[in-house]
């Protein structure tokens, strides 16, 4: 069989890069049996059927660290190829929530001065994100 020929799964991912008062990032980490198992990760997950990009992070964010999102602006959409899954990321700044972030399926989470997120081993796709955030202003 040519497997060149099967479409490879492509994903589209809501992710969402939310800042506290005093300009920290919230990061986690992704757990052993998750695809790019281990590595830290902006919250976020799969926009199912029928949704939006911003109901589904709201979704994701209530599920994987408790927040409840009141509003989020567009930051930028990547495209990239692991080659076992193509995903998109469609990557929104939370600009207002309500609650205590914190990582509500038992996995590491934290608060990161903007300046140290390079030292962080995120996915491939992430390294653009990083660098947008590290931007001078
Ligand atoms: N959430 C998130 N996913 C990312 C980031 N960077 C990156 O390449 N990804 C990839 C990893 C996954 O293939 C995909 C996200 O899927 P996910 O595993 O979070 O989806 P989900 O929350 O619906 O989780 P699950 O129930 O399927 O485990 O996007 C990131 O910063 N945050
Ligand atoms: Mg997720």
């Amino acid at each position: 069989m040519n497997t060149e020929a099967i479409p490879k799964q492509t994903v589209l991912v809501a992710v969402g890069v939310i800042e506290n008062g005093a300009g920290d990032i919230f990061i986690c980490r992704r757990g052993e049996s998750q695809h790019q198992a281990f590595k830290w990760e902006f919250p976020g997950g799969k926009v199912e059927t029928g949704e939006t990009v911003p109901q589904a992070l709201a979704r994701e964010l209530e599920e994987e660290i408790g927040i409840r999102v009141s509003a989020c602006a567009p930051f930028m959409r990547i495209e990239h190829d692991y080659g076992d899954k193509q995903v998109i990321l469609d990557i929104r700044k939370v600009t207002a929530f309500e609650g205590e972030a914190h990582g509500r399926e038992g996995q590491p989470s934290r608060w990161v001065p903007r300046a140290e997120l390079h030292r962080y081993d995120f996915p491939a796709a992430n390294g653009a994100i990083v660098r947008k955030l590290q931007e001078k202003k």
